[in-house]
């Protein structure tokens, strides 16, 4: 068995370790508890480099009590990492209490080692508890694994936590100081490693889908509305000009703009414009089944593709949502407007959607000469 203070020294080396990297892939950019989860890495590295001068030299009471400060400080800076990450909230107590108590714990119980192996076992099962709490409430997403494996990791690093404590109850003479190379110690410093190790590995596999998730957002939709934006729409509009064409199935497209949204932009303002684009974004999805897609096509421009949809349907919709949206009030100024809808249908043999798709645009031009607050059907168009 390696003896446990080399044991200690490869643990701080690790954390070092995994401090540098984080620093070197994020510098700059720590977002989401990265700063917390760095802070956290280096105080448990400071904390464990202690353990190890305890080894080897006799305890000052300095050393001792500053080692435990700090190491309940990292799972402190842990849990507020995990909470920046699920977006939670834990109470402020609940950090700052666990090192603050066991510093002053330790300083009045120094020479007893039984009274603040007891104290600290018990705050820190609870403290590891506390950083997989944020996790486990957090709502599903799609990659719900990575949480689990965090929060597995803390609850075992918790549970070895426990193990230490029920020693330290039912058999105290059998438990050494941390530093001293007995196996039961040695045990506890390689969960410690595997809690790191796990734990570390599963925070940097959540940040990287959150980053890849953001990554996918930005390139397929609007920031504005978060509709798919027009290189989307196009995309998916060509696979379903195929697949319309080899089914023989209808295929329609509809093209939305308010009437007079310059207007609307002077009397109340672009950020009540913006509302009235988020508004019509939302009522739009609202209507549609899950098979249609929405986007957001030109500046002002929504469009929709309608699948097995024909041209009756089609106008059917379009006629619903501008009726509907012409009833609707926006936002704090009461803003009321209306929208011109162009439309088209996939005609046989028609194998190109951006000729589809320019058909619905000048269907709206139709719509907008004829008056506005209307829908013109693509037969309508030049
Ligand atoms: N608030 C806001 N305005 C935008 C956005 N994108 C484009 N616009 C504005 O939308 C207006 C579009 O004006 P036009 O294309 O002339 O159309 P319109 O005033 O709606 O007139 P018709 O379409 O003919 O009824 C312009 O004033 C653009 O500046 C946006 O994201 N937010």
């Amino acid at each position: 068995m390696i003896d446990v203070p080399t044991l200690l020294t490869v643990l701080c080396l690790d954390c070092v370790a995994l401090a540098l990297t984080l620093l070197a892939m994020q510098i700059g950019r720590m977002k989401d508890g990265q700063t917390q989860w760095f802070s956290a890495l280096i105080c448990q590295a400071i904390a464990v480099a202690l353990f190890v001068w305890m080894a080897y030299t006799p305890p000052t009471p300095t050393v001792i009590v500053s080692s435990i400060v700090l190491l309940s400080a990292s799972f402190s800076l842990y849990a507020a990492s995990m909470a920046a990450f699920a977006n939670a909230r834990l109470p402020r107590l609940a950090l700052v209490l666990p090192p603050v108590l066991l510093g002053l714990q330790h300083a009045h119980w120094v020479d007893d080692f039984a009274a603040r192996a007891l104290c600290s076992n018990a705050v820190f099962a609870f403290q590891l508890g506390l950083c997989a709490w944020p996790l486990v409430r957090m709502p599903a997403d799609g990659k719900a694994h990575y949480r689990w494996l965090v929060s597995a990791s803390f609850l075992l690093g918790a549970f070895s936590m426990l193990l230490r404590l029920g020693e330290l109850v039912f058999a105290p003479e059998r438990l050494p100081d941390l530093s001293v190379s007995e196996p039961i110690n040695a045990t506890g410093v390689w969960l410690n490693h595997l809690n790191l190790i796990l734990s570390n590995l599963g925070i940097a596999l959540m940040h990287q889908a959150r980053a890849r998730a953001a990554a996918d957002q930005l390139a397929t939709r609007d920031a504005l509305t978060e509709l798919f934006n027009r290189r989307s729409f196009m995309l998916q509009a060509a696979r379903e000009v195929l697949r319309a064409e080899r089914s023989e199935q209808p295929l329609s497209v509809l093209i939305i703009d308010p009437d007079h949204f310059r207007q609307i932009n002077a009397t109340y303002g672009s950020l009540a414009g913006d509302r009235v684009l988020r508004h019509l974004a939302q009522q739009t999805e609202a209507l549609l089944r899950g098979q249609d897609l929405c986007a957001r096509y030109g500046d002002e421009e929504i469009a929709i593709l309608l699948p097995d949809t024909p041209q009756g349907g089609a106008h059917t919709l379009a006629e619903r949502l501008r009726e509907h949206i012409a009833k609707q009030y926006v936002g704090p100024d009461m803003v009321r407007y209306t929208v011109s809808i162009g439309t088209a249908s996939l005609k046989q043999g028609e194998r190109d959607a951006a000729t589809l798709v320019a058909r619905a645009e000048a269907s709206l031009a139709v719509a907008k000469q004829a008056g506005r607050n209307r829908v013109a059907p693509a037969g309508e168009a030049a």
